[in-house]
């Protein structure tokens, strides 16, 4: 990658939810060339925090920064890619599998939406890197789960974005699929870019992530994986003992 990117800053971050405080205060630092890894159970407010850096929440205070941009800025420079959980998709929706990567080309393209050579080379390469080559034409409605997340992990490629995060991405996926999301989000990290994903299964996350955040409505740690998957810290985050059973 040419540019040399800052990575993620995010400081005292608050989102509210009408009532419902689903961040607090929540200041992480996420660096480029590292797999940064989201941790927390369900509601812990691991979507909240990715939807907030991408810029589709507005906080009810505090700040964030993508290499020095807002989140609207980043956007426009195309610096932010994005893959949400799969349950925010239309699976009925007719369109194919190549149909859905060319749309994280959109950015690239003027509003003619004229596809180039380069948009056509850039979905054939994104296709290739998920092992989906072969189910290019096929409609979405006819892929399994795992099959869909990387249509839609490919689609965040072809964006060529610089940072790119990730909701879940091994909710609902086949072991296949999972080894050549890790395989992929690994050789992006080492080629210089940000990776966060968000997980509540942690399996994944020994062989995926550099770093972690424990979050529960509040960053509870964040360091270096092996620290963030300390038992103790994990029972603070899940509210269970690891190593004795649920308490
Ligand atoms: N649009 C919304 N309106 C009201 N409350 C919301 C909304 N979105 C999320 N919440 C609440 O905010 C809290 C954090 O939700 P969030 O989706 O960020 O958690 P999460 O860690 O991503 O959970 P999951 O893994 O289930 O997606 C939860 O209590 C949730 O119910």
């Amino acid at each position: 990658m040419s540019e040399s990117p800052d990575g993620i800053r995010v400081e005292g971050l608050t989102v509210r939810y009408g009532q419902t405080a689903a961040l607090e205060n929540a200041t992480v630092t996420i660096r480029p060339s590292r797999v940064t890894g989201l941790i927390g159970t369900n509601g812990s407010g691991k979507s909240t925090l990715l939807n907030s850096i991408v810029g589709r929440i507005r906080p009810s205070s505090g700040t964030v920064r993508i290499d020095g941009r807002s989140p609207s800025s980043a956007r426009q420079r195309n610096l932010i890619g994005y893959v949400p959980q799969t349950e925010a998709v239309d699976r009925e929706f007719p369109v194919s599998v190549r149909d859905v990567v060319m749309m994280g080309r959109y950015g690239h393209q003027w509003f003619t939406r004229r596809v180039r050579p380069a948009d056509r080379e850039a979905v054939d390469r994104a296709l290739e890197r998920v092992d989906l080559t072969a189910l290019a034409e096929r409609q979405i409605g006819a892929l399994s789960g795992g099959q869909l997340k990387r249509t839609f992990v490919a689609r965040c490629l072809a964006q060529e974005a610089v940072h790119l995060l990730l909701d879940e991405p091994f909710a609902g996926v086949d072991k296949a699929s999972e080894r050549t999301i890790t395989r992929v989000l690994r050789d992006l990290a080492d080629d210089g870019h940000t990776i966060v994903v968000s997980s509540h299964d942690l399996g994944a996350l020994p062989e995926l992530a550099d770093d972690g955040i424990l979050l529960q409505r509040r960053v509870l740690f964040q360091g270096q994986i092996a620290e963030v998957l300390q038992s103790d810290r994990l029972a603070l985050a899940f509210g269970i003992d690891i190593a004795g059973g649920a308490s």
